[in-house]
């Protein structure tokens, strides 16, 4: 007879391929049942985007094969529970992931809010904030131009309500402010502004909470870095050299004594051009490489190109964004870098926890 001390037994063979350690020894495995040959089990994935989840499932059916009997009936629930650091000081909000670029227009709100949408496609539970306080986009993106949040009492405190749409939960401080009058930010108001977005909204309960940042390093992303644990920065570039250098600025602050937010990678946009008509040929109009080279010099990983194509700015501006249609190659590589910037948000996790040692 078949016994759940058995399953487990082979289950510790099969290692977490990012955390190097087995599934049973990080307690990934749950709920073992054993009924003659079939047996049932769930595997707690680090994030439903996890782009190992078949990976695993694989190997965890080979090794009840395998050591415990080559007929059994396998079903596994693939399931998830999104880790965050045990330092983080929300007890909601389980990762912040900052945007940003060096220099501006390269698309940073464009993959914030592609990243969003194909997050929330996986399953998480994700929010977006617009921090882009000097030219917010998040409304247009949306098409929420004339969204005004409302007020909502939570235990007694009055609370910002996000919009939600598209699965989302949104803050823009476009939201708040006349788009037809341009205002003077100082620092202090910027800091306070940011802080605001965080603290007095009513989030609930996020898996990632993304912020698109303004271009460049300034207020906003000290504020950031300074009073939020945020998990990580995915960094936004152009392969042109100028875009490039001021990506380097922008990245190399995060590295900074005081700051020390993990980069959790960098993609590179408008990587090459394709028009429609011709969908083979690719045209290196900005130059080729720069979004790779930029990553080995900073040691993380390249989390993917987007070319540059009219469906993206099309999908900007009429408020839905490309990453909402299934099947267009830009929203299938929006999806492979959602799954890398998981991917990395857990491994940080792991190792800010002391569970991954390298
Ligand atoms: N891959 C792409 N293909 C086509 N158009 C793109 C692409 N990425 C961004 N764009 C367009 O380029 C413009 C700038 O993009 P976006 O607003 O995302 O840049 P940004 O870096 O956030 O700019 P800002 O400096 O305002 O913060 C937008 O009109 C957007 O639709």
């Amino acid at each position: 007879m078949i016994t759940t001390e058995q399953v487990l037994a082979a289950l510790s063979n099969v290692e977490e391929p990012d955390l190097k350690k087995d599934l049973v020894t990080l307690k990934m495995v749950e709920d073992v049942k054993v009924d003659g040959k079939k047996i049932s089990f769930s595997v707690i994935l680090t994030t439903p985007a996890c782009p190992l989840k078949d990976l695993i499932k694989n190997a965890c059916v080979n090794a009840i094969k395998h050591f415990v009997d080559k007929e059994a009936e396998v079903e596994i629930n693939m399931t998830s529970r999104v880790t965050t650091k045990s330092t983080n000081t929300f007890s909601n909000i389980k990762n912040i992931i900052a945007v940003a670029s060096g220099k501006g227009g390269v698309g940073k709100s464009t993959v914030a809010v592609n990243l969003a949408i194909s997050l929330a496609k996986k399953g998480a539970k994700v929010g977006l904030i617009d921090g882009d306080i000097y030219g917010p986009s998040i409304p247009i993106m949306f098409n929420l131009q004339d969204a005004k949040p409302f007020m909502v009492q939570v235990n007694g405190q009055n609370k910002i309500q996000p919009i939600e749409k598209y699965g989302i939960k949104l803050l823009s401080i476009g939201f708040f402010t006349d788009p037809n009058q341009a205002i003077p930010w100082r620092g202090p108001m910027v800091s306070s502004a940011i802080k605001q977005l965080f603290n007095d909204a009513d989030w609930g309960d996020l898996d990632y909470l993304l912020v698109d940042t303004p271009p460049g390093t300034g207020d906003v992303h000290i504020t950031l870095a300074q009073g939020f644990p945020v998990a990580g920065v995915v960094i936004v570039t152009t392969p042109q050299d100028v875009a490039l250098a001021d990506a380097k600025k922008g990245a190399g602050m995060f590295r900074m004594e005081g700051v020390k937010v993990p980069i959790l990678g960098v993609v590179e946009n408008m990587s090459y051009f394709t028009p429609a008509e011709l969908p083979d040929n690719k045209y290196y109009v900005f130059g080729k490489g720069g979004g790779k080279t930029l990553a080995e010099q900073f040691e993380v990983p390249l989390l993917g190109e987007i070319p540059l194509v009219m469906a993206v700015s099309e999908g900007g501006d009429n408020g839905e964004p490309v990453a909402l249609q299934n099947e267009h190659p830009v929203s299938l590589a929006f999806a492979d870098i959602a799954e890398k910037v998981a991917q990395q948000v857990a491994i940080q996790n792991a190792l800010a926890n002391k569970e991954l040692v390298v």
